[in-house]
């Protein structure tokens, strides 16, 4: 048996009459009513609402805030507004109710309080848009999980792998700066782990559970910048982009938001960027409304900043707001015995052959790694060993095994390990091979700048980028 809703009495006259008439109804037909004052406080609530709400003692519910029993509530707006909301969805928990919530007002028409009705999908007619309801939400709340998952960080400090002085040193004061709220600027020469060490600091801040957003400066068309950045309001163009999209900045809001190649920001923006570290606030292209996001940034660069700042090719009040925490990470051939180490975990990650115990290196393996000078790092050590494996006869990798994948220059090369097996050169790892060579040509020119590099291979930097990646060794 429904319970029958206790409607106060409305009878002065034959409107309040009608209205009392009509709550009654709804009251019938729903399956939880209830009332609150003109401050939202709650007066009554029906036995069947405390139920579908898992409330024991109504009465300890009455004259409380009718957001801390119900937090997501709108009874307050009915009564602040003093208009119905004749249709809503009310999420209480995993649960969610059809609502219906309208002003209950005196003759002189002042509010004075309002009533809510609920309507649970035993109601046949709701059954249908509950359901679709529901399952659209669980499509929503997966999508989300897949996405925060995707936008988290994923390497702690122990990933970080290191036991030279100077690497332990900087994990430890990378631990301090983790817990602070200033711009932390990662130096360092490319592929020694500046992203790694971003991540790590996410993950090792207060942080930690909100989103790790990443942008790189280098790879995004300088036109697409700015959008990327501070996102677009609905209608700002015509055609693909009619529709809101947010931008790096709103995604990365409670989190941390890295910038990798910081370096090569081009100086339009970083006008615009000054300005929402300044102010911790931005408008999205074609908006004109404010929006305040709380971000934590990390940059990175392998360029010398403070020599391009002298250069006049980056703003110094930028520089400074940036480098609050400045970390610096050694190259690989300053610490060379982080080699064995780094080596032993990088070949623990690659896959093993069926029935293989896992790979290792030998004495002389280990000598031809240590006399290497690296211009790549970390990243070209990687790339060393997972070439080395993958042409490797035995477990154990030898100077020979290494010496192979190494090529004479001493830096890695597929092709020319094949080639120095005596293996045919394709055409494609011929042209590799050659746009490999100008690029680190060029590289060197620019002094590491990649902007500058990409202008001297005539590409755009998005697309010298692409080949640093496609190569994996950008040095
Ligand atoms: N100390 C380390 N321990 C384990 N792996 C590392 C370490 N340093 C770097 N790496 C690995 O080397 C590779 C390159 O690292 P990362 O991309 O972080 O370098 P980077 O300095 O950001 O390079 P770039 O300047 O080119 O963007 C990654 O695969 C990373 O996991």
């Amino acid at each position: 048996m429904r319970e029958q809703a206790r409607v106060v009495p409305l009878n002065r006259d034959d409107a309040s009459a009608r209205l009392g008439e009509a709550l009654r109804l709804f009251g019938e037909i729903s399956e939880g009513t209830l009332s609150v004052d003109r401050e939202a406080r709650i007066t009554w609530i029906s036995e069947p609402y405390c139920r579908l709400l898992g409330i024991e003692d109504a009465d300890a519910a009455i004259g409380r805030p009718v957001e801390e029993i119900i937090p997501e509530s709108r009874m307050r707006q009915v009564v602040e507004t003093g208009r119905p909301i004749l249709l809503d969805l009310l999420n209480f928990g995993e649960q969610h109710f059809v609502v219906c919530r309208v002003p209950l007002k005196n003759a002189a028409g002042e509010v004075e309080g309002a009533m809510g009705f609920v309507f649970y999908d035993r109601v046949d007619y709701l059954k249908p848009i509950l359901d679709r309801f529901q399952s659209l939400q669980v499509k929503l709340d997966q999508a989300n999980a897949e996405l925060a998952r995707a936008r988290g960080a994923r390497y702690s400090l122990s990933s970080f792998i290191g036991v030279s002085p100077a690497i332990v040193e900087l994990k430890s004061t990378a631990r301090r700066f983790a817990l602070r709220e200033g711009a932390v600027l990662v130096q360092g020469e490319t592929g020694v782990g500046k992203e790694l060490l971003a991540h790590a600091l996410h993950l090792a801040s207060a942080r930690a559970s909100g989103p790790f957003v990443a942008v790189n400066m280098a790879a995004v068309p300088e036109t697409l910048l700015e959008s990327e950045f501070f996102g677009v309001a609905p209608g700002a163009f015509t055609g693909a982009e009619r529709r809101a999209r947010p931008g790096k900045f709103e995604l990365a809001d409670g989190g941390t938001l890295f910038l990798d190649e910081i370096g090569d920001m081009p100086a339009a923006i970083q006008a615009k960027f000054l300005r929402v570290l300044q102010e911790g606030e931005f408008e999205a292209l074609g908006s004109n409304t404010v929006k305040h996001v709380n971000v934590r940034i990390v940059a990175a660069t392998s360029q010398n900043l403070e020599a391009k700042v002298e250069a006049g090719a980056f703003r110094a009040d930028l520089y400074y707001r940036l480098a609050v925490l400045p970390l610096f990470v050694p190259a690989l051939r300053e610490r060379p015995e982080d080699i064995p180490v780094i080596a032993e975990r990088i070949l623990d990650d690659i896959p093993k052959e069926p029935g293989f115990g896992g790979w290792y290196l030998t004495d002389s393996g280990l000598d031809v790694l240590l006399a290497h000078p690296w211009p790549g790092n970390v990243r070209e050590l990687r790339n060393v060993l997972e070439r080395a494996t993958a042409l490797a006869e035995c477990e154990a990798l030898d100077a020979a095994a290494i010496r192979r994948v190494m090529g004479t220059s001493g830096e890695a090369d597929a092709a020319s390990g094949a080639e120095a097996a005596g293996e045919p050169l394709r055409l494609a790892d011929a042209v590799a091979q050659a746009e490999a060579a100008a690029i680190r040509a060029a590289l060197a020119r620019a002094g590491g700048d990649k902007s500058r590099a990409a202008r001297l291979l005539g590409v755009s930097r998005s697309q010298l980028y692409a080949k640093l990646k496609a190569f994996g060794d950008p040095a």
